[in-house]
């Protein structure tokens, strides 16, 4: 029997355990500090085991995974360290940096621990093991960032535990990594939250800029909702990474402004084509960083019962909804439905069944 003991059972650690969870050969055990955490845990069905003693957690564990804030895996990891583990032992974490943790876990060095940093590229502004799911990693890069010092036998042992998680595993350097996500992000965090502030600023003086922000600008500000906690956190922990990467904004704000001062039309046009060039290269669907959820958009008659019919027309067919949000609903326009799934698979068949009954769907 393997052990795998997740130490902050939150959306990521959560999700983890449910990934392993109830895997032939496969014993989950959670820690957290707060016995109704631990109650909780257990009542959910998201471990096997669950207790408030770092020691019973870890020892006999075959991997430890750490799955707390950023700015605690440092102490979290000395106390770790301070437990009797399991000769051969895997140490891993879920942080959204990877150069820090794995230089101090490296100066902390156990002969017989191995740590290995990791960060799945999957996620969501939602916290708390209530957002926990099984599906959460799914298709999504799953980034390791073992060392030269690593044996080659601890990673591959790593590498065949995720493939529960089904997500793609992917090796980076850990400084490359920080800097590729400190640019796709942790900057589009900060980008989210000032807009957001500079909106909620004006809005002060005049409240008909919330009531006129209507999907474009709730879409791309959906991670200004993250918790900013996590966020002080992260960003902290890659300062000089996002430091210059503002300076970089700064340069492509500022082109912005230039070009609107010389009214120069064929820049913006210039600029526009150059993004959405790149932009349509993207993945079609990835889950992880900006999209998390199978969603699509349906533009509905605003007339009563139609979320009904439509529940039950997927539910006729067997697919699963996991979530219906109403975007707008007003007598004079039509109203716009956002239909959540788990899966790729269900979500290919609801556009599909929907194409065929005349709904007009949009992603
Ligand atoms: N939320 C996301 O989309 C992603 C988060 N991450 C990283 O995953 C880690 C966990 O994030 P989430 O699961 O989203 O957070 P969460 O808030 O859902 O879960 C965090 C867990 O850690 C525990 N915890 C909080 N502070 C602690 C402390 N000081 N000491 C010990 N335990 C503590 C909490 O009780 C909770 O169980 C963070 O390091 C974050 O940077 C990585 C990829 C995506
Ligand atoms: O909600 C989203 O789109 C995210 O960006 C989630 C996320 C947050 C932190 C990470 O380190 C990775 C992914």
């Amino acid at each position: 029997m393997i052990k795998v003991a997740i130490f902050g059972v939150g959306l990521m650690g959560g999700s983890l355990a449910l990934c392993f969870k109830g895997k032939p050969g496969i014993r989950v055990a959670g820690h957290s500090n707060n016995p109704a955490q631990v109650e909780k845990y257990l009542k959910r069905g998201v471990v096997d085991e669950a207790s408030t003693s770092m020691q019973e957690v870890a020892e006999d564990a075959d991997f430890i995974f750490l799955c707390t804030p950023v700015g605690s895996l440092e102490p979290y990891l000395d106390k770790l360290l301070r437990c009797k583990l399991k000769p051969g032992c895997i140490v891993t974490d879920v942080g959204s940096t990877k150069s820090s943790i794995t230089k101090y876990a490296r100066s902390k060095a156990v002969p017989y621990v191995h740590f290995i940093g990791g960060h799945p590229m999957a996620g969501s502004e939602r916290s708390g093991v209530e957002a926990a799911s099984s599906h959460l990693y799914e298709n999504a890069y799953y980034v390791l960032t073992p060392d030269d010092a690593t044996p080659a036998e601890a990673y591959d042992r790593l590498v065949e535990l995720l493939r529960h998680t089904r997500a793609h595993i992917v090796r980076v350097d850990a400084d490359r990594h920080d800097e590729i996500v400190g640019a796709i992000s942790h900057l589009p965090h900060v980008i989210a939250v000032a807009l957001v502030n500079q909106v909620a600023g004006y809005n002060e003086r005049d409240g008909l800029y919330q009531s006129l922000a209507a999907g474009g600008f709730r879409d791309i500000t959906r991670i200004a909702s993250s918790h900013p906690d996590m966020w002080r956190d992260i960003l902290l922990n890659n300062r000089e990474v996002v430091l210059a990467l503002l300076r970089d904004w700064n340069a492509e704000i500022a082109k912005f402004a230039d070009m609107l001062e010389r009214s120069d039309g064929d820049g913006i046009v210039r600029e526009f084509k150059r993004a959405g060039a790149f932009r349509s290269q993207l993945p079609e669907r990835r889950k992880g960083v900006i999209t998390s959820i199978y969603d699509v958009y349906v533009d509905v008659p605003d007339h009563p019962g139609i979320i009904g019919q439509i529940a039950t027309l997927l539910g006729n067919s067997r697919i699963n909804l996991s979530n219906i949000h109403i975007i707008e609903s007003r007598a004079d326009v039509p109203g716009v439905l956002r239909l959540s799934f788990r899966n790729e698979t269900d979500l290919e068949a609801a556009i599909e069944l929907l194409k065929r009954h005349r709904y007009e769907v949009r992603q």
